[in-house]
């Protein structure tokens, strides 16, 4: 069975064939409109506190690239802003496009950047594990930062350095000693709102914390995002890009703002 993915055949449009969720009341992304968000005095700062160290390891996984942590104890952990408890960094992977003008899955009033960046963490504080997090409505907590193009940003560097490892589906290299707060920009206001995993099961469990401000990234670097397959050793190449699912419609939901 043709698993999904983002051509025509497989892609956003036809995900709900086989993931009716698809069409639910707390779908993502959305286009986030700041003038119809509403200020929240009573969301907290962000915490956020990683460990270098739990830097496991980058996989091709055939629709994106991870770097996967080590997530058995609570040394990258993010707390504060719209959450209560501890939710432990399990991930980060990156959206993209096939060019610099779109990219991005969540929109700020209609503007597309050329990536995102997710930074996955579960809800170690009420669940013993990811697997068991992520189907509950508390049970994931994703940072979104948009990159736009810009200066190259030499933290991104070092992941880009690990590409020619990875190139093709299901290509892993080990990942070590790298602090993913190294891609958070300066200031960590934020919208928050209720929302899905973006990509099947799309599973309506992630408490969206998407930031205000950008982090660069050059021309070049993104053209090295591009140089990625979605297919595997002896498949006809097909370069990753576009990535991403479009905006869906906010229905019954608020964003708030953690900043005036
Ligand atoms: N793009 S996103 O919303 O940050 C996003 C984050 C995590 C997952 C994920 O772990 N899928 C695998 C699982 F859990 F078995 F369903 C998918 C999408
Ligand atoms: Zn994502």
């Amino acid at each position: 069975a043709h698993s999904w993915g983002y051509d025509v055949e497989n892609g956003p449009d036809k995900w709900g064939d086989h993931f009716p969720i698809a069409n639910g009341p707390r779908q993502s992304p959305i286009d986030v409109v700041p003038s119809k968000a509403q200020y929240d005095a009573s969301l907290k700062p962000l915490r956020i506190q990683y460990d270098p160290a739990t830097a496991k390891g980058i996989l091709n996984n055939g629709h994106s690239f991870q770097v996967d942590f080590v997530d058995s104890d609570d040394r990258s952990v993010l707390k504060g802003g719209p959450v209560s408890g501890t939710y432990r960094l399990r991930q980060f992977h990156f959206h993209w496009g096939s060019s610099d003008e779109h990219g991005s899955e969540h929109t700020v009033q209609g503007v597309k950047y050329p990536a995102e960046l997710h930074l996955v963490h579960w809800n170690s504080g009420k669940y013993p594990s990811f697997g068991e997090s992520v189907a509950k409505p508390d049970g994931l907590a994703v940072v979104g930062v948009f990159l736009k193009i810009g200066n190259a940003n030499p933290y991104l560097q070092k992941i880009i350095d690990a590409f020619d490892a990875i190139k093709e589906k299901g290509k892993q290299t080990s990942f070590s000693d790298f602090n993913p707060a190294t891609l958070l920009p300066g200031s960590l206001d934020f919208w928050t709102y209720d929302g899905s995993l973006t990509t099947p099961p799309l599973l309506e469990s992630v408490t969206w914390i998407v930031l205000k401000e950008t982090i660069s990234v050059s021309a070049e670097q993104m053209a090295r995002f591009r140089s990625l397959l979605f297919t595997g050793d002896g498949e006809a190449p097909c370069h990753m890009v576009d990535n991403y699912r479009p905006p869906q419609p906010l229905k019954q939901r608020r964003v708030r703002a953690s900043f005036k």
